[in-house]
């Protein structure tokens, strides 16, 4: 393993990555963005073997604390050595490792987000934009470039998922609609992936309300 070493650092890398999860959550709860349970989380502990800490499943996502994470590994399954393997990792923490693995991005976020459902609703093969400085926040121009936010259906096989995910994977766009569900959204750090999904869903609003 060529990051941290669970059995010395793990407590602390991984109760970093809790607090830093939870605070996230309650932030995406507090604006409308993960209600109820809904959305989940994760950051990249390591990449070789593949290992993220993804927020448990079934919790409140505005409650959440620094000890409601799991780590994973590339199939979302929980790894036996952990100080708690008795959590459930998030149903859909087998997409954030796709998402991680594909991307190379260092946190994933998963929000559901209105707008993104309904931009998915209206342009289910993909949502181009163009000519909005809001583009320049996720890499890209602000004039004469269109950018297409893909979009795959929704499925509960996040195996299913993460193959339609791949098949219309953009490196040049750091998100992605799952129809009638969400958005996933990513960047190098929980930063960049909370800005990502900022603006990717204000991106979408105007989509939306300009159609
Ligand atoms: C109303 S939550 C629906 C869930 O199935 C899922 O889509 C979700 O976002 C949260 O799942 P979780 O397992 O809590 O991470
Ligand atoms: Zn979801």
């Amino acid at each position: 393993m060529t990051g941290p070493d669970y059995r010395v650092e793990a407590r602390g890398v991984l109760e970093a990555a809790g607090k830093a999860l939870a605070a996230e959550s309650a932030r995406f709860a507090g604006i409308g963005w993960m209600r109820g349970t809904s959305g989940n989380l994760s950051i990249v502990l390591n990449r070789n073997p593949l290992r993220l800490a993804v927020t448990v499943s079934g919790l409140d996502k505005g409650e959440l604390t620094s000890a409601d994470v799991v780590v994973v590994d590339e199939y979302g399954r929980a790894v036996e050595e952990q100080p708690r393997p008795d959590l459930i990792p998030s149903a859909e923490a087998e997409l954030h490792a796709r998402v991680a693995s594909l991307s190379g991005a260092g946190a994933v976020v998963h929000v559901h987000a209105l707008q993104a459902v309904l931009a998915g609703h209206w342009w289910p093969d993909g949502i181009e934009l163009r000519d909005l400085e809001m583009l320049k926040g996720i890499g890209r121009l602000a004039h004469d470039e269109t950018v297409a936010i893909p979009v795959v259906p929704n499925s509960q096989d996040m195996k299913v998922l993460g193959d339609d995910v791949a098949k219309v994977f953009d490196p040049g766009v750091p998100a992605v609609v799952v129809a009638r569900h969400g958005m996933y959204a990513w960047g190098r750090d929980l930063l960049q992936a909370r800005h990502h999904t900022e603006i990717v869903e204000f991106l979408l609003q105007f989509k939306v309300e300009t159609r």
